[in-house]
Parts: structure tokens; C-alpha cells; sequence
């Protein structure tokens, strides 16, 4: 009797134990913990810094790409002007990529170039690679009338320069104000030493050394920004500085080794380590816990908020996560992040066009024009860009219209020097819109592929340095429309950054976002901000001092590294 109710009062016993193990291991199995996570990373790779983890968590993504570069024809809606007559322009060079296949990878150890890099310490370290650049020489056309030390060029040029363009009224009379066409340094002596050897402004005119100020714009630059009826303005101070005998120079000075442009961002995701920790490690712990209530979820937007997301990004995201959550809820820590991913990336808006308006047109380089407030990164972005422009084999001039700090054109002239790009500056506190003026044109002349320009960045709210702004475009656009406006951000400004945003915005069609100083900020988030406030895709981001710590930017491989 007893024993067959014995066996299945055991077997019933049995039968519930098992339930009982079964249950629990299975609501175990829906809690994700953020310690859990943690020490599983630190498993992978045994590394106790986050930095490590990352790289087991992207699957080893590469960024698929490099830079990107388009041509801008239509970029900027502005009215195009008159298209240069036949002038003796240079066929657009069909340079050839002369892109020196970079087998370098690290970028650390890199100079740091500083306010003024004048001093490029790290010069003789460096592999000296030869990229020939087109030959541009032609001394004879320009000089002809070289025998007056002065204004014979930029005075006559820019007026020539203006004339066969429709009556070009304004145009000649306010670019003819002082420029400097200094090429690469081959001035005087000190020259001697290195080929990165700073220089003053050029050889001849004594002029500015003394420790000239940087200080408000000169005479009348500033209100001379009367739109169309510039007419008047005219023959400012013609003084001019050299025309550039030195033209060939451009030739041959050591020429840095450029590292590989492709994937970049992707190489340089550590730098973006303090982002990480601020967005990725406690949005994915709050994800992991299971079902959200109210107070999670209001967690998730403070920490959105604090990575600098900016309340229109911060609320969609949160407002996605939410839909998504509702009808897929995550059941593991891969799910949690991969959701994560998939939100953010929405929410960077994958679908911009950030390729670098630089290519050049039939019959004209482009013109792409750098500003921003001081101190952003504009010299050192329009550097970083030329070296990546000549690694793929663009022949790049570069136009030093940041008059305002002497050692911001020696900056721009030593990057210049270092990847072989021409530079056209000016005299110190001389007119920004006429060395711009005269880079273009010399770029039109040379048959360059791009033409940078850098400008000054004095404080926006000083609302001559906006008219001043302005006023360089459009003297520009008397000889090539604008193809590509990047405003430099620096990323660790935060809120204020976008303050400045705006005001540039009002003045130039912004079609682009540099982001500067990711590295030195936790707060990555800044990005989704920049881009929502301004409707303009971030195109680059610079990650660090060194020469090359200059990515595209790619939604993906950002939002990898910050998780
Ligand atoms: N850490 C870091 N520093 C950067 C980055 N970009 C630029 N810098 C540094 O920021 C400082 C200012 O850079 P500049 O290029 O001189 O800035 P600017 O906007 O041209 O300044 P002004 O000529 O005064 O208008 C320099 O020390 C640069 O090395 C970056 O991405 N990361």
C-alpha cells in the first residue's frame, strides 16, 4: 500500500523542488546589474580602467571611413557671384593622391600645439616626407611689377583681381586694403635653423614685430562693413606687404608624415573615456534594472541633462526609450545597450551629410571659411584639416584672416609649413576681409584645390567682429562663393558654446560643426545639443592637441565610444 504513496509523495516532492529552481533561476535571469556588467568587463580584458572595456564592447568597430569630402556648389545658398572671368587660372590640378599611405597609428607623443606653435619641438623627430606638391611657381606672372617693394601686388591685384568682375564697385576698394602674401618662410635668417621656423610677418616692411597688441581691429575695418554701398570705403590704406617673391618657396620644406585618415574616430575613441563614464555606465545601469517607475526614468533624463544633451534631445530620447520599452523589454545587458545604441544614433541624425565641402570646382578651388570664438580651436582645426586634405592629395592654400593676434597667423603658417600648403596673411591688424579677399584670389590664380580661410574670433558679443564676419564673406564672394562655413565649437564650454553658436549663426550660413576638446570634457553629450540647436551636422571633432587628433564624425562609432 505504502509504498506506491511514498514513490509519489517523493516524486511530487521532487517535482516542486524543481519548479521552485527552475523559478528562480529564471527571475535572475531578467535582473541586469550594472555591478554585474562592470565585473564582467573587467573579466574580458582584465583591465580595471574603463578605457579597456570599450574596446571589447564596440566589436572591434572600425569607422568604416574616412574623411569625407564633396564638392559645394550647392552647399550654400548664397548668392554666388559673378563666376571668375578666364583668368590665369590653373586648370584645377588633377593632383593626384599623393597620400602617403600612413602606417602610423598612434598619434600620441604628438606635439602639442599650443597657442603659439610657432616652436614645433617636435620638428626633427619626425619622419620628413616628401609630398610633392603640384608645382605652383610661376614667379614671373605674379611679379612682373615686383620691383616696388610694397603695394605693388595686393594693391594693383586686388583691384585687378576686382575689376573684370561685374564694375566690382566695393570689391576693389575694400579688398584692396593691406595684405600680406607671405609664403612659407623663406624669409631671412632665422629661417635658417628650421624649415618650421616661425615668421614674422613678411621679410620686408619693418613694421609690425614690436609686440604689437592684439587688440580692437585698426582704423576703420570695423564699421566699414556697410553692406552693398561699401562703395565708398575705398582705397583704405593700400599698404601692402610684399608680394610674394617668395612664391616658389612653396616648394620643398620638410613635409610631416600625416597619419592614416581612416578610421579615425574609431582609433581615437579612448579620448572619449570621461564621456563614457558620464552617459554610458549609468544610463545602461539604470536600463539593466528591470522595469523603470517614474523615478528611474526621471534619473535617465538628470543624466542626459548633466552629459550636456540639451532638453529637445534628452526628451527624445527618453520618449523612445520609453515606446521601445514598452513593447520589447530588455532581458539582458546586450539588449539594454544595444537599444541604447540604437536610440542615440537615431538621435544623432545618421542621415546628415557631413562630407567636407572641399572639393575644388571646375574652374575654382572651394572656398571653405573657419570661425569662431577665440580660443575654440579654429587655427589648429583649419591645420589638422589641411594636413588631412593634403594627405589626400589636395593642394590646400591657406589664408591667415585672423589679423588680430600675430601669433595666430605664425600658427597657421606653421601648419601650413609643415604639410606644404601655401599661406596667404596679412599684416597684423591689417583688413581680415581683404587677406581674404587675396587668398582666394591667389588660390583662383594657383589653381588650388580649397582655400581656408582663418578668422579671427573675437568675442561675439562685440558686434563689430560680427559685421566684420560678414563683411568677409562677402568680400569673398566678389571672387568665389563660399562653399563651406565650420564654426568651431570647444566642446567644454558646454551651454555657452551654443550661445556663441547662435550669434555666429546669425551673421554666416553655418554649414557645419567643428567639435573641439572632446577630450578634456565629460560632457560628449554636447554633440546631440549642437546639432539640435543648430540643425547643422558636427562634421569633425578634434580629440587632443596633437597634429592628427582630428576625426570625422560618425554617429556610430560616437555612440560606441561613449558606451
Ligand atoms: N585638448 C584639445 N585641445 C585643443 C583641441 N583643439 C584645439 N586645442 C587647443 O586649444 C588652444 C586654442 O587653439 P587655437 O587653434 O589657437 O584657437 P583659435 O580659435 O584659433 O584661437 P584665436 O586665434 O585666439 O581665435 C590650443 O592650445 C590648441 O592646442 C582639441 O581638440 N583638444
Amino acid at each position: 500500500m505504502n509504498t506506491g504513496l511514498v514513490i509519489g509523495i517523493v516524486v511530487a516532492v521532487l517535482l516542486i523542488v524543481a519548479l521552485i529552481g527552475l523559478g528562480t533561476v529564471l527571475s535572475r535571469r531578467r535582473q541586469i546589474s550594472l555591478t554585474e556588467d562592470e565585473s564582467a568587463g573587467k573579466q574580458v580584458d582584465g583591465t580595471p580602467d574603463g578605457t579597456q572595456r570599450q574596446v571589447d564592447r564596440s566589436g572591434g568597430y572600425q569607422a568604416g571611413s574616412g574623411f569625407s569630402f564633396s564638392q559645394g556648389s550647392t552647399a550654400l545658398a548664397e548668392p554666388p557671384t559673378p563666376p571668375e572671368p578666364p583668368k590665369p587660372t590653373k586648370p584645377a590640378t588633377p593632383t593626384e593622391p599623393v597620400r602617403p599611405p600612413g602606417e602610423r597609428t598612434d598619434v600620441d607623443g604628438q606635439p602639442g600645439v599650443g597657442d603659439d606653435a610657432a616652436v614645433p619641438r617636435d620638428a626633427e623627430k619626425r619622419t620628413v616626407r616628401e609630398v610633392s606638391l603640384p608645382p605652383v611657381v610661376e614667379p614671373p606672372v605674379v611679379e612682373p611689377p615686383a620691383e616696388a617693394p610694397a603695394e605693388p601686388e595686393s594693391g594693383t591685384d586686388s583691384e585687378a583681381g576686382a575689376e573684370p568682375e561685374v564694375t566690382e564697385e566695393a570689391a576693389a576698394p575694400e579688398a584692396a586694403t593691406e595684405v600680406v602674401e607671405d609664403e612659407p618662410a623663406v624669409t631671412e635668417a632665422p629661417a635658417a635653423e628650421t624649415p618650421i621656423a616661425d615668421v614674422d610677418t613678411p621679410a620686408a616692411p619693418a613694421a609690425d614685430s614690436p609686440a604689437v597688441p592684439e587688440v580692437e581691429a585698426p582704423a576703420e575695418p570695423e564699421d566699414a562693413a556697410p553692406e552693398a554701398p561699401a562703395a565708398p570705403e575705398a582705397p583704405t590704406q593700400p599698404d601692402v606687404t610684399v608680394p610674394d617673391t617668395a612664391e616658389s618657396a612653396t616648394v620643398a620644406p620638410a613635409i610631416d608624415e600625416i597619419a592614416p585618415t581612416a578610421g579615425r574616430l574609431g582609433r581615437l575613441r579612448g579620448r572619449l573615456s570621461r564621456s563614457q563614464g558620464a552617459i554610458g555606465k549609468s544610463m545602461l545601469g539604470l536600463l539593466g534594472a528591470g522595469d523603470l517607475d517614474e523615478d528611474s526614468w526621471e534619473e535617465i533624463e538628470d543624466t542626459l541633462i548633466m552629459a550636456d544633451l540639451g532638453t529637445t534631445s534628452t526628451t527624445a530620447v527618453v520618449e523612445k526609450l520609453r515606446t521601445e520599452l514598452a513593447s520589447n523589454p530588455v532581458r539582458t545587458a546586450d539588449d539594454a545597450r544595444a537599444l541604447l545604441r540604437k536610440v542615440l544614433i537615431e538621435q544623432l541624425h545618421p542621415e546628415y551629410d557631413r562630407s567636407i565641402r572641399a572639393l575644388p570646382h571646375a574652374d575654382r578651388p572651394s572656398v571653405m571659411l573657419v570661425v569662431g570664438v577665440n580660443g575654440t580651436g579654429k587655427t589648429t582645426t583649419t591645420g589638422k584639416l589641411a594636413r588631412v586634405l593634403v594627405a589626400d592629395g589636395r593642394r590646400v592654400l591657406l589664408g591667415a584672416a585672423d589679423t588680430f593676434r600675430a601669433a595666430a597667423a605664425d600658427q597657421l603658417q606653421t601648419w601650413g609649413e609643415r604639410v606644404g600648403a601655401q599661406v596667404v596673411r596679412g599684416k597684423e591688424n591689417a583688413d581680415p576681409a581683404s587677406v581674404a579677399f587675396d587668398a582666394v584670389a591667389k588660390g583662383i590664380e594657383d589653381g588650388v584645390d580649397v582655400v581656408m580661410i582663418d578668422t579671427a574670433g573675437r568675442l561675439h558679443t562685440k558686434t563689430g567682429l560680427m559685421d566684420e564676419l560678414d563683411k568677409v564673406k562677402r568680400v569673398v564672394e566678389k571672387k568665389a562663393p563660399v562653399d563651406e562655413v565650420i564654426l568651431v565649437l570647444d566642446a567644454t564650454v558646454g551651454q555657452n558654446g551654443l550661445v556663441q553658436a547662435r550669434v555666429f549663426a546669425d551673421v554666416v550660413k553655418i554649414t557645419g560643426v567643428a567639435l573641439t576638446k572632446l577630450d578634456g570634457t565629460a560632457k560628449g553629450g554636447i554633440v546631440f545639443n549642437v546639432q539640435e540647436e543648430l540643425g547643422v551636422p558636427v562634421k569633425l571633432v578634434g580629440l587632443g592637441e596633437g597634429a592628427d587628433d582630428l576625426a570625422p564624425f560618425e554617429p556610430g562609432a560616437f555612440v560606441d565610444a561613449l558606451l
